[in-house]
């Protein structure tokens, strides 16, 4: 009933007739509503009838900037005051803060998650006191392989190879974020989402005796979305082409791994114009195995649809013109600093290709044919992406080499040289001679840091907020302004402290241990380059480009449909 009040009281503010046949369209979907017009009402001391509200406002605006969110309430006979939630991941993104803070009434209120049996991970929906459901939760400890996963596929700490190896376990939760944060505009349609530390209200614990287990845990969280199939229960024909291209082009831009039918939920409309058939919203949902820390091979269920082979509209190819894979990478480095830099460039790799593919008029069946592995003959062959980026890297290291003889050829003519000037510096024609000492080569490929290694995570430091040191050296900068044992850590895992402040909460509330993990690549990787290498490797790569292009155009097509196609 306070809720009901509130959301009166708000909409007067903005100017609804109180109980008007709209308003009460209003009131309906008043969880849909955007918390932060509470939190202005609070500011303009407008809310008279809001100092009976459920929960306390003041303590929520300040529980943002802090940013923990305290439910502690003037009620606390009907609300639970001990719960809480944590915003770690993902604050400053459109709608998280609303979707916290309803959840964060929804624990006061004591609701209970419900476990998800579907998916291979432990997943559950939050009910809104009034049983509405409104999010996802997905714990990291949860995952498929993690040692809390509920469905029988436990085993694994965290930071070990995961369930495809290139995404390691406990990481698909701040995937889910980083697919969010990367969405821009909302092109391809990820409900908000966002990376919480979540009281543990019922969550699953496989070992109840463990010390790992803690009376809260690290979670995704995700607007639930009311949808009335999933695209695997529903032909494809009912689709339109733009809907199908925008969630093509997210899932190129990111190189999912796991695009099934099942993780494109469908909304059904009525009839629209434009479209041929009957039209459905897609709304794309689980982006765990997003951004590998390799070219891994993806799985793309578009792929098979006929409306990927449909060329990009002028639209499309604006947005694709207009992604800038750089600021992307800067946006998960400041929002995420735990993802590794090898991920982080795997999306940097799969945008330029996207994007120089699609003014190439490429349709996104022949990008996804090209990202993808092939099975022939019993063996997995690599994709053509991976075959460019193999011969991108082979120049790189070719360039690398010819520069070290060549340096070397020059140090060793200067300690000729070096040799002549000492045997000549007693001889009468010291002062006449002009001696040519080589000058150190500016750039030169001996001044790179050695090729490092991708992380080894070795203790629960390492995983929050540390990174692969030798690819950025600036984080390394910072070191000095931690203590020793922090140093310590960070020398024994070969990885460098990002921004200590930003993976604190994270850091802190990872009390279970991340196991030792040596992650192998199994593809090709990008971790490996230093960063004049890398740039050395985007430009040899970009060069390789217009020549593959041009006897891929259409093949998607070829391969796929045969002669007809309908949709
Ligand atoms: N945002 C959402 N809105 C509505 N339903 C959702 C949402 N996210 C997940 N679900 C539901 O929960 C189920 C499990 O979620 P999800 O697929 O993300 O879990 P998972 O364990 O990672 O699955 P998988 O094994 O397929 O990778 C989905 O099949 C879907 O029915």
């Amino acid at each position: 009933m306070r809720m009901l009040e509130m959301a009166v009281a708000i909409d007067q503010h903005h100017g609804f007739k109180p109980f008007s046949r709209s308003h009460k369209c209003r009131l309906q979907s008043f969880t849909q509503y955007d918390y932060n017009n509470i939190l202005e009402l609070t500011q303009t001391n407008l809310a008279h009838s809001l100092k009976q509200v459920a929960f306390d406002v003041a303590n929520i605006h300040r529980s943002f900037s802090t940013p923990c969110l305290s439910l502690a309430t003037n009620v606390e006979d009907e609300f639970d005051t001990k719960q809480r939630i944590e915003i770690i991941g993902g604050r400053g993104a459109p709608r998280v803060r609303a979707l916290v803070v309803e959840v964060a009434i929804a624990l006061a209120s004591g609701v209970e998650p419900i476990p998800v049996s579907s998916g291979l991970g432990g997943a559950y929906f939050l009910p809104a006191r009034n049983g509405d459901v409104i999010a996802v939760v997905k714990p990291v400890d949860e995952e498929p392989l993690a040692f809390n996963n509920p469905k029988g596929f436990a085993g694994l700490m965290l930071g070990q190879p995961g369930f495809k190896r290139s995404v390691r376990v406990g990481e698909t939760g701040m995937r889910e974020l980083a697919a969010y944060l990367l969405d821009h505009d909302g092109f391809a349609g990820v409900p908000p989402t966002a990376f919480v530390n979540i009281s543990d209200v019922g969550f699953h614990v496989n070992d109840t005796t463990a010390n790992t287990n803690t009376p809260y845990k690290i979670a995704s969280l995700q607007r639930f979305v009311q949808h009335d199939f999933d695209s695997g229960e529903l032909g494809s024909s009912s689709f339109s082409v733009a809907s199908i291209h925008r969630i093509g082009i997210f899932d190129v831009r990111l190189l999912n791994l796991d695009r099934h039918a099942g993780n494109i939920l469908v909304k059904k409309h009525e009839r629209q114009e434009n479209y041929g058939g009957e039209a459905a919203e897609l709304v794309p949902i689980d982006h765990g195995l997003c951004l590998p820390e390799w070219l891994d091979d993806p799985y793309f269920e578009w792929l098979h649809w006929p409306q990927a082979s449909v060329p990009f509209s002028e639209p499309e190819i604006e947005y694709i013109c207009n992604l800038d894979p750089y600021k992307d990478a800067e946006i998960l480095r400041t929002e995420l600093p735990s993802l590794h830099e090898s991920s982080i460039r795997v999306l940097i790799l799969c945008t330029i290709f996207l994007k120089r593919a699609a003014v190439a008029g490429l349709s996104l069946a022949d990008i996804g044919e090209m990202m993808t592995r092939e099975f022939s003959g019993g063996e997995e062959n690599l994709s053509v992406l991976e075959t460019l980026s193999a011969k991108a890297k082979e120049t790189v290291k070719k360039m690398v080499s010819d520069d070290d003889d060549e340096t070397n050829e020059r140090r060793e003519e200067a300690e000729e040289d070096f040799e002549m000037f000492q045997f000549d510096i007693g001889s009468e024609d010291y002062f006449n001679d002009v001696v040519d000492f080589p000058q150190p080569l500016k750039n030169s490929p001996t001044n790179m840091s050695k090729p490092p290694k991708i992380p080894r995570l070795s203790s629960v430091k390492s995983m929050p907020g540390l990174h692969d040191a030798s690819l950025s050296p600036l984080y390394e900068e910072n070191d000095s302004e931690h203590d020793e044992s922090d140093k310590k850590t960070i020398k024994e895992n070969g990885c460098s402290r990002v921004d200590e402040n930003k993976s604190e909460a994270l850091t802190r509330s990872m009390s279970f241990s991340v196991q030792n993990c040596n992650c192998e690549p199994e593809g090709i990787t990008f971790g490996d380059m230093n960063e004049s290498e890398w740039e050395m490797f985007l430009e040899a790569f970009e060069e390789l480009l217009p020549q593959t292009f041009e006897g891929t155009k259409g093949m998607g097509v070829k391969k796929r449909l045969g002669s007809s196609c309908e949709f």
